[in-house]
């Protein structure tokens, strides 16, 4: 899904500008790292591509369609078609690591045969098959990051949104977790990854958009990111 923002602005009332006069455009199959200090925009740019968010001002597309002209059908269509990582990861505590990601297919309507299959599939995917009977809070910070993102790509979405999926995390989980990021990119789903992990964003070079106060400050395509420079 390619994603469009031309002029957009996002006041939390009564005064607080998360995201100001903001033009990006990401193209099918990109990944993309948005950084920046903390509070200066990056999950509310990731929760207006959800339509969590509306904007004060300004327009969005993704895929063509623009969100703001969504009915509530066709914005439930389109969240299947998006995996959201978002720091609070939302896994359900009282159910099993197996039962947090069968139940989005569930949602769906998938038969139940299927949903065993594809459950098993990405649990392997993401190392946590034989942590698939335990519940997310006997699980550990990475392998709830894991399934989380299993979670999140079961549906084999076209546009993945990662809040910071290595927050948190020692280095070397920090690179699997890392690595796993960069598969799902490289099967052609277009990745959006806020973080603040300067030697992630160093290592795996990608694009590099940087926002400061609501604004883009820095976009930077062949991701030669250097954290020093001043403009
Ligand atoms: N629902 C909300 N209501 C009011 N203010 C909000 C809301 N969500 C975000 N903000 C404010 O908007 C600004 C941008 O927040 P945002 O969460 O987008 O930053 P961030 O770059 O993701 O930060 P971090 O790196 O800490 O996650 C902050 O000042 C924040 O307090």
């Amino acid at each position: 899904m390619d994603i469009k923002f031309s002029g957009v602005t996002k006041i939390f009332e009564p005064d607080i500008v998360a995201l100001e006069d903001v033009y990006l455009n990401i193209d099918r199959g990109e990944f993309v790292y948005l950084v920046g200090e903390t509070g200066s925009g990056k999950t509310t740019l990731m929760r207006c591509i959800f339509r969590e968010v509306i904007p004060s001002r300004g327009h969005i597309s993704v895929g063509g369609r623009a969100l703001r002209k969504m009915g509530r059908f066709e914005l439930a269509l389109f969240r299947r078609d998006i995996g959201v990582i978002f720091q609070d990861f939302s896994l359900l505590p009282n159910i099993t690591a197996f039962e947090n990601v069968a139940f989005v297919l569930e949602v769906m309507g998938v038969p139940s045969r299927e949903i065993e299959e594809r459950v098993a599939d990405v649990l392997k995917t993401v190392g946590i098959w034989r942590r698939r009977n335990l519940y997310p809070p006997q699980l550990s910070g990475g392998e709830q990051q894991r399934l989380a993102i299993a979670r999140a790509i079961v549906n084999e979405p076209s546009l993945i949104l990662a809040d910071e999926p290595t927050g948190n995390l020692d280095s070397h989980t920090a690179d699997e977790i890392m690595q796993l990021m960069l598969d799902i990119n490289a099967a052609g789903t277009t990745v959006i990854m806020a973080t603040h992990n300067q030697a992630i964003v160093d290592t795996y070079r990608h694009r590099v958009v940087e926002i400061r106060r609501g604004r883009i400050v820095r976009d930077d395509k062949e991701g030669g990111y250097e954290a020093d420079v001043t403009y």
